[in-house]
């Protein structure tokens, strides 16, 4: 503060400059702060330039301010006259505009703002905000956040700043530029502004009232604000439009989120979450986990609907092809691929023969130098297309396949011999076909044979709904003879065009997912995998994940015995380079890298494992009979281990002479030595029992066979093995039990009591002894009864139980000669497996 200040204002509160050269500190310091309150920190910390601009030839606050008011109350008479009148024509403009909505709303009096925004700016989006200055909920968080201290003055004289006030809006030339491209509370967009909201005083102090400055300047720099704001306005509406959002129409939650999760997702506030949460009768805070029914109930209330997050689970491969398979579908690079042909029908009418003869008339011929082996399926090729065929033949091994969810055939050959006719299992042939829904040709073989009937076999096969074309269905009828060739090009050309009915078609291009056909164990290659490629191209490195197995491609080789580098649809491969043998029906699926091939591989063998366990209840004497029932077993299998060979054989003799109700038993394998791991292996593969005979298992056996859940039993009595064994077929093995002493006591007194008998004043001297307890009284070392307790107490006190180191009272059922110095032996009979 400046000296002339300080006589300025102490002249303003009456005192003498004199007073302050006296150096009258307490008067110069109520005079300070007097002006500092009356001024509102008029003195900056360079006071001199500041004033320089606000005084007018250095006029004093007192008599600046008044002119200043007067000059802030015409300003905002003359905004007013403004509001109204643009008031008046953003509502004409409002009804002109709902009159025809399809038109920009050009004839409004826009501001320039709002004429240079894209006239895109769609009709409700213009409508609230171009003239919709209305539209703003006045939050008290808003109010505050908008609030500048010249609201506060305005406010506090008595003026309502009124939020739909229009005049602050235009800018039509207007004094107040500002305001106009705020139209709702100049100072919300300001980022400025905004700072100054929250801190009364200092700089916003100063900016919201500055009375003193001159009219240009002041207008000259909210000019500059104003091309400020206009540029970064939009972006900074942006969170005070948050709460106008509309509520989606559905949401994606997860359960475990809170208020303040769903509030983002739901545009609204957390409190009005929670609020509505306690008026369905929830009680809950921002913070707090909400389960699905909440949310789903929350989202009831608001009247959307709530979509639980699914994750996905990578491990889950089957879902991988599926969604394969349906991408294909939509994609462009789909190509035609080969049919896969499975061949069925009824014994001895000619399938193996059909598919030799293709494989070597077919492959051999062709494919010059071709060797052709079994992997499971193979391909032929006829007037350069290709068909596959898949090389089990029968329909279990279709219907197997399809079980496990692989339906990899697109036509079924049902071949049925034109000597025999219909038979049942080519009835079952049809019936598995249709149920897949797969299309049936039917091809009539053996027509090389004197008795063949071709007409008597169509008449048969019309009565289950194969209507050859001659009769005016669409059943594809081929003759043939397997045997010596005939009619097996026709067949071929046949299946060619009703693939090309079925329209097959494959992505070479898209990520390979296949089947395997057949796994095995082979020698030299390790795990090997007959797989069919059903989408995409499997190349040799590719990391794959199949069934419950892993690896990378190491070979590949087709069914000429050929190495290939990669594999296109309806490709039959073998493929080496798996960590285990999968199994057939399972699904292939190639994965970015090996390291998530092997997770997934890990994850879904644990998996397996897993399920297995719960699933299979491996056969335990105790459960042995129910099994039987249940499972209508035909045999009791049981894995034998003694000490010697001679008790192995005798029992496994005496095993095998067991016959319940014409169930028998049956010895999977008989041996010497401790029961190991692959006994215990090999009962839980066959779900079998383990016997041991003067034999135990070994630790790791035995930790295996309580994981696996087999049943071992131990047993040094011959007789006693069988007639367990017996037992248990016939429902009647009665659990064993064996006593085990638990406590030992010494009388210390008794005393008799008529009505109860002796009560034995009893000291317990190790373990325990409790009310259900058996007791047997022993004295100078010989038993002289052996009974139930009737009663224990301590004290009054009637006990089940009294521990070493305590005494009390007990009577015995039925004995009453109970002398002092007597011991007593409690004990309990407890459940046991034979041993
Ligand atoms: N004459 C003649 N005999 C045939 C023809 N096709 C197959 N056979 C004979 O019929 C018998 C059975 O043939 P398979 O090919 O083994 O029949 P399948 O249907 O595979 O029999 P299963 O494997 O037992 O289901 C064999 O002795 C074949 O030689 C044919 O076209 N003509």
């Amino acid at each position: 503060m400046t000296k002339k200040q300080v006589n300025e204002s102490s002249k303003e509160l009456g005192m003498d400059s004199k007073d302050e050269k006296k150096g009258k500190p307490g008067k110069l310091k109520i005079s300070v702060h007097a002006i500092r309150k009356g001024e509102k920190k008029p003195a900056n910390k360079k006071p001199g330039k500041r004033r320089g601009n606000r005084s007018n030839g250095g006029q004093g606050n007192s008599s600046r301010r008044p002119a200043a008011r007067d000059l802030l109350k015409n300003l905002k008479q003359k905004q007013r006259v403004e509001e109204v009148h643009l008031n008046e024509q953003s509502q004409a403009a409002r009804k002109e505009y709902q009159k025809n909505l399809n038109k920009p709303a050009q004839e409004a009096p826009a501001a320039k703002k709002a004429e240079s925004e894209p006239a895109a700016a769609s009709a409700s989006a213009s409508s609230s905000k171009v003239r919709g200055p209305k539209i703003l909920k006045p939050s008290p968080a808003r109010m505050k956040q908008n609030e500048t201290p010249s609201e506060n003055r305005s406010r506090g004289n008595g003026e309502r700043r009124h939020a739909s006030r229009p005049s602050k809006r235009p800018s039509s030339g207007s004094q107040r530029p500002d305001f106009s491209a705020a139209p709702m509370a100049a100072p919300e967009p300001s980022k400025d502004n905004r700072r100054r909201g929250g801190k009364p005083g200092r700089k916003g102090q100063n900016a919201g009232f500055q009375p003193d400055h001159s009219h240009s300047d002041r207008a000259e720099r909210r000019k500059k604000k104003n091309n400020k704001h206009q540029q970064s306005a939009q972006p900074k509406k942006q969170p005070t439009q948050r709460k106008e959002r509309p509520l989606p129409e559905s949401f994606e939650y997860e359960v475990g989120m809170n208020a303040q999760d769903l509030g983002k997702i739901l545009h609204r506030e957390p409190a009005e979450i929670v609020k509505k949460l306690f008026m369905l009768g929830i009680m809950t805070n921002q913070n707090q986990s909400l389960d699905k029914d909440t949310i789903e109930l929350l989202a009831a209330d608001y009247g959307i609907e709530a979509v639980e997050k699914v994750h996905e689970d990578i491990s889950d491969i089957d879902n991988i092809f599926e969604q394969e398979m349906e991408a294909s579908k939509e994609s462009k690079n789909q190509t035609v691929r080969p049919p896969v042909v499975t061949i069925m029908g009824h014994v001895d009418h000619g399938k193996t023969t059909l598919l030799d003869r293709l494989r070597h008339t077919r492959v051999s011929e062709h494919e010059a130098g071709g060797i052709t082996q079994s992997i499971g399926a193979y391909q032929v090729r006829i007037n350069d297309r290709l068909i596959t065929f898949l090389d089990t033949p029968g329909h279990a091994a279709f219907s197997s396949m399809r079980a496990r969810g692989a339906e990899i055939t697109d036509i079924v050959v049902l071949i049925v011999a034109a000597d025999d006719g219909v038979m049942p299992q080519t009835i079952e042939a049809i019936d598995h076909a249709k149920s897949a829904g797969v299309p049936i040709i039917v091809a009539i073989n053996k027509m090389d044979k004197p008795g063949a009937n071709p007409q008597h076999v169509t008449e048969q096969l019309m009565n289950y709904e194969l209507i050859p074309e001659a009769y005016g269905g669409s059943t594809i009828f081929v003759d043939i003879s397997a045997k010596t060739g005939l009619g097996i090009d026709e067949l071929l050309e046949n299946i060619i065009l009703e693939a090309d009915m079925l329209e097959l078609k494959a992505d070479p291009k898209q990520k390979a997912i296949g089947t395997v056909v057949e796994a095995r164990l082979s020698r030299g290659k390790g795990p090997v995998a007959d797989v069919l490629i059903q989408q995409g191209t499997l190349r040799v490195g590719d990391p794959i994940v199949v069934g419950d197995t892993f690896g990378r491609v190491r070979t590949m080789t087709n069914d000429k015995g050929r190495q290939v580098k990669k594999a296109t649809p309806a490709m039959p491969v073998e493929i080496t380079g798996l960590n285990d043998v999968p199994e057939s029906a399972d699904k292939l699926v190639v994965f970015e890298d090996e390291k998530t091939a092997r997770a997934v591989g890990e994850a879904r063998a644990q998996q397996a494992l897993q399920k297995q366990r719960e699933n299979v209840q491996h056969v335990t004497l105790d459960n042995l009979f129910d099994t039987m029932k249940r499972e209508s077993m035909k045999s009791v299998d049981i894995v034998l281990k003694a000490d010697v060979q001679g008790s192995a054989e005798a029992l496994a003799q005496s095993f095998q002479k067991i016959d319940v109700e014409g169930v028998r038993v049956n010895i999977i394998h008989s041996g010497v030595g401790a029961i190991n791991e692959s006994d215990v292996t090999l009962a839980s593969a066959s779900n079998a029992l383990i016997i041991g005979f003067n034999v135990r298992p070994t630790a790791m056996a035995k930790s295996q066979a309580a994981q696996e859940g087999v049943d071992i039993r131990l047993y040094s009595i011959i007789y006693k093995a069988i007639d367990d064994v017996k037992a248990a077929m016939q429902g009647m093995l009665e659990p064993t039990y064996e006593e085990k002493v638990i406590g030992n006591l010494t009388v210390r007194e008794t005393w008799k009591v008529s009505k109860i008998g002796t009560i034995a004043g009893a000291f317990v001297d190790n373990g325990y002894v409790n009310s259900d307890a058996g007791i047997r009284v022993i004295r100078d070392g010989v038993v002289k009864y052996d009974g139930k307790v009737a009663s224990l107490r301590r004290f009054k006190d009637d006990v089940k139980e009294v521990k070493a180191g305590f005494d009390c009272g007990l009577t015995i059922e039925k004995f009453n000669d109970i002398k002092v110095g007597d011991q007593l032996e409690a004990y309990e009979m407890q459940e046991v497996k034979p041993s």
